[in-house]
C-alpha cells in the first residue's frame, strides 16, 4: 500500500519555484530527459580491465537470485513487475553511477555462474579495485548453496583486496512472513559467520540486510550500503544534526533525487515509513515538475522547494540542494510556523554542503587529502538559532 494513502492528508502544495522539464518526451511518473543515470552501460567480458577510478560495486549471488532485478529497480526505474522478465545475465555488466559528486561509482553485476578458477576471470583486476561487494542470497529458496557461494566468494575477494565491505542482501523476502523473516536471518547470518570462523577469517565483518524490490527495504539497503562508501559521511551528518536541532526539525535526509537513495541523515534511528514518505514526496515534486515545469533542462533548480502539510499535523519540507541532491525533512506543524528560521538555516546548510564539494575537488585536484580533513569541518556557527 502507498504510504500516502495511509496518512490520509490533506495536501497543500507550496511550489516556490517548479521548473520543468519538455513534456513532449516524458510522462508522468517518467524521468525527464538528462536527469538520469545516462546510458553509460557496457557490456564486458569477464576478465576486461575496468579502467575507471570510480568506487566499484560488485553485485554477485547464484543465478535468478535477483541481482540484475536490484540494479535496474534502483538506478534504472525499472517497475519491479517489470523484472520479471529479464534475461540471465551471461556476461559482466557495468553501469556507471555519476550522477552527483558524491554517488560516484560504477556496478558490476556478474552472472551468477562465475567460476573464479576461470582463466578468463581476472579476480585481482575485479576484487582489486571494489569498494563494496553485495552478496545477494533468495531467501524464499534453499539458501544452502548460495552460503556455500557466498564463502569462497568472501575468502576469495578478502584475500585480494582486505578493504572490501562485504554487505548481504538476503532478498526476495516479501515472500516470507515476519517471524520468518527474522529466523531466516538469524540463520543465514550464524552460518555464514561460523564459515568464516572456521575458516580462520572471524575478523572479516559481514553486514546484512532484508531486501525486496516490491518495497522501499531495496533503496535503503543501497543507501547505507552506498553511505559507507562516502568520506565525506561524518560531515554531513554532523551538518543534519545541526541543521534539525537549530530548526525544530523531527528528521532530516538528504536525498540523491534520481536513486532516492539519501546519502546521509541525522543520528535519530531511520523509521521505514517516515523514509518511504519522503521518497513518495521526492515522486510528487517530479510529477508535478513535469506536468507543470516550464524549463527543459531538468525538474530542478536551485529555487525549488516544496512543502507538503499531513493532516497529521506534520509537515514535509522540500529543498534542492543542488541539481542532484535534495533535502527532504519531516517536522510537526507547530514548528513550521517559524519558516523563515527554517529557510534561513536551510540555505547555511546548502552552503556548507558546497563547501564540502569544493573542498573535495581541490583535494582531488591537489592529490591531497589533508586538504579535506583540515577544510572539511563546517563552520557550525552558520546554522543560527537566533
Ligand atoms: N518476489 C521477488 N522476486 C524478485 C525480487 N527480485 C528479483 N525477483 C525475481 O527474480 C527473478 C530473477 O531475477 P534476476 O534479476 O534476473 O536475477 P539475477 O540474479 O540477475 O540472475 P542471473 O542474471 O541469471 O545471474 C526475476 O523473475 C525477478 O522478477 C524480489 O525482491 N522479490
Amino acid at each position: 500500500m502507498n504510504v500516502l494513502d495511509l496518512y490520509q492528508f490533506n495536501l497543500h502544495f507550496v511550489f516556490q519555484s517548479y521548473t520543468g522539464v519538455d513534456q513532449g518526451d516524458n510522462f508522468v511518473g517518467s524521468f525527464p530527459k538528462g536527469f538520469g543515470y545516462g546510458p553509460e552501460e557496457h557490456d564486458s567480458d569477464i576478465g576486461a580491465s575496468g579502467g575507471d577510478e570510480k568506487p566499484r560495486i560488485l553485485l554477485m549471488g547464484l543465478r535468478r537470485s535477483g541481482k540484475s532485478s536490484i540494479q535496474k529497480v534502483v538506478f534504472h526505474k525499472v517497475s519491479p513487475n517489470e523484472t520479471l522478465f529479464l534475461e540471465s545475465t551471461n556476461k559482466i555488466v557495468k553501469d556507471d553511477v555519476s550522477n552527483s559528486s558524491f554517488v560516484r561509482f560504477q556496478i558490476w553485476d556478474l552472472p551468477g555462474h562465475i567460476d573464479f578458477f576461470d582463466p578468463t576471470f581476472d579476480s585481482e583486476n575485479i576484487f582489486g579495485g571494489c569498494g563494496a561487494l553485495i552478496f545477494v542470497i533468495d531467501a524464499q529458496d534453499d539458501y544452502m548453496e548460495a552460503l556455500v557461494r557466498l564463502h569462497s566468494t568472501v575468502e576469495r575477494a578478502h584475500k585480494i583486496n582486505p578493504n572490501i565491505k562485504f554487505e548481504i542482501f538476503i532478498h526476495k523476502v516479501d515472500g516470507l512472513l515476519d517471524d520468518h523473516k527474522i529466523e531466516t536471518q538469524r540463520d543465514i547470518h550464524q552460518r555464514a559467520c561460523d564459515d568464516l570462523e572456521d575458516a580462520g577469517l572471524e575478523k572479516v565483518s559481514l553486514s546484512f540486510h532484508l531486501t525486496s524490490i516490491y518495497d522501499h527495504s531495496i533503496f535503503e539497503a543501497f543507501s547505507k550500503v552506498v553511505q559507507k562508501l562516502i568520506p565525506q559521511l561524518p560531515i554531513l551528518e554532523n551538518l543534519l544534526n545541526i541543521l534539525i536541532s537549530n530548526s525544530g526539525i523531527e528528521k532530516a535526509f538528504l536525498f540523491d533525487v534520481v536513486s532516492k537513495i539519501y546519502i546521509a541523515t541525522d543520528s535519530s534511528p531511520v523509521d521505514m515509513q517516515c523514509y518511504e514518505l519522503c521518497c513518495d514526496m521526492i515522486d510528487v515534486v517530479i510529477d508535478i515538475s513535469c506536468i507543470y515545469g516550464i524549463r527543459d533542462d531538468g525538474a530542478f533548480d536551485s529555487q525549488s522547494a516544496a512543502i507538503i502539510k499531513l493532516n497529521t499535523n506534520t509537515v514535509l519540507y522540500l529543498r534542492e540542494v543542488n541539481k542532484y541532491l535534495a533535502l527532504v525533512c519531516i517536522l510537526r506543524e507547530d514548528n513550521y510556523e517559524k519558516q523563515g528560521l527554517i529557510d534561513y538555516n536551510f540555505q547555511c546548510f546548502r552552503k556548507s554542503i558546497q563547501e564540502v564539494f569544493e573542498v573535495q575537488q581541490n583535494s582531488a585536484a591537489g592529490n591531497s587529502n589533508d586538504v579535506l580533513m583540515s577544510n572539511g569541518i563546517i563552520d557550525k556557527s552558520r546554522l543560527t538559532n537566533t
